[in-house]
C-alpha cells in the first residue's frame, strides 16, 4: 500500500526552491533520506509533515490529497514527526510532555495514559518518566522526541536526523525500534550518516540540490561505487560516486 505519493513536488524554503521536482511512492518499511548539507532533506520532511505547503506538484499522504483544512487534520492525526530542531518545555516531566503531544494530536483522552506509557517504555525511558526534561541528557531528550512522534502509533513516521546526539548503544536501540515499527508503518528517516542507512534502512533516497539522484535498495547504492571513490565502505563509495556523477 502506497503511504506517501508525490508527483513533481516543489517546496520553498525562504526564497529558494529547496525541493525542486520530486516524485515519490513510499510503502511501509524504513526509507532513509540521505544527502549532503543543504540537499533539501529537512524541507522535504517538513512538507511530508504538512508543516510546509508545497509550491506546486501533487502530494498524497495515506490516500488523502493534501489541500483542504479537513484533509490536513485527518492526515496529521495519523503521522508522527520528530523535527530536526525540536522544541519542548524544560519544566515538563517526560510523561507530561508526551501526554501533552498526544493531546495535541487529538488522541481520545481515555487512550492517552496507556499510549504514553508504551511510547516512553519503547524508547527506554520508563524509569525517567517522572523526571523533568531539564534533568535529562541531550540523547535522552532526543529519545523523548522519538516517544512523542510514536505515541499515536502513526501510519507514517517522519524522523529528521533522529540519531544526532545519540550514543552508540542508543543508536542500536533506536535502529531496533525502527525495525519493529517498519512492519506496519512507513518510516522516513533523514540523515547524513551513511552508516545509519546501512544499519537500519530498506530503501535509500539520495538527494542533492532539491532533487532525487537515486532511489533503491542499499545493495544498489553500494553497487554504484567504484574502488577509486572516496569512502571507507561500499555504501560510502556508492554515495560519493552518485554525487560526483551528478556534479559533472
Ligand atoms: N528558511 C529558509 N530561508 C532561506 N533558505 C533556506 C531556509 N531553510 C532552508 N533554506 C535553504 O534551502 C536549502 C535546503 O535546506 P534543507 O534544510 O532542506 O537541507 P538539508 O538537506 O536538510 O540540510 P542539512 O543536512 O544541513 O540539515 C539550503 O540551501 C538552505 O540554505
Amino acid at each position: 500500500m502506497v503511504r506517501v505519493h508525490a508527483v513533481g513536488l516543489r517546496v520553498r524554503a525562504g526564497r529558494r526552491m529547496a525541493v525542486d521536482g520530486i516524485d515519490l511512492d513510499l510503502e511501509n518499511g524504513v526509507h532513509g533520506v540521505l544527502g549532503p548539507n543543504g540537499a533539501g532533506k529537512t524541507t522535504l520532511m517538513r512538507a511530508l509533515a504538512t508543516v510546509l505547503r508545497p509550491a506546486s506538484g501533487e502530494l498524497t499522504m495515506l490516500g488523502t490529497a493534501l489541500g483542504s483544512r479537513e484533509s490536513l487534520r485527518q492526515v496529521r492525526e495519523r503521522i508522527g514527526y520528530l523535527p530536526q530542531k525540536f522544541g519542548y518545555y524544560k519544566r515538563f516531566t517526560v510523561r507530561e510532555f508526551v501526554e501533552y503531544m498526544a493531546w495535541l494530536k487529538q488522541m481520545p483522552g481515555v487512550d492517552i495514559p496507556g499510549a504514553v506509557e508504551r511510547a516512553v517504555e519503547r524508547v527506554g525511558l520508563g524509569d525517567r518518566a517522572d523526571d523533568k526534561l531539564s534533568t535529562l541528557s541531550g540523547g535522552m531528550v532526543r529519545r523523548v522526541g522519538i516517544a512523542q512522534a510514536i505515541v499515536n502509533e502513526p501510519a507514517v513516521l517522519l524522523l529528521d536526523e533522529p540519531t544526532a546526539g545519540l550514543d552508540p548503544a542508543e543508536r542500536m536501540r533506536f535502529r531496533a525500534l525502527l525495525r519493529e515499527s517498519a512492519e506496519d508503518t512507513c518510516v522516513v528517516v533523514s540523515t547524513h550518516l551513511v552508516e545509519d542507512v546501512a544499519a537500519g534502512c530498506d530503501q535509500v533516497l539520495l538527494m542533492d540540490k532539491g532533487r532525487v539522484l537515486f532511489q533503491g535498495g542499499t545493495d544498489e547504492l553500494a553497487a554504484a561505487g567504484e574502488s577509486s571513490e572516496v569512502g571507507d565502505n561500499p555504501l560510502e563509495r556508492g554515495y560519493s560516486a552518485l554525487l560526483d556523477r551528478a556534479a559533472r
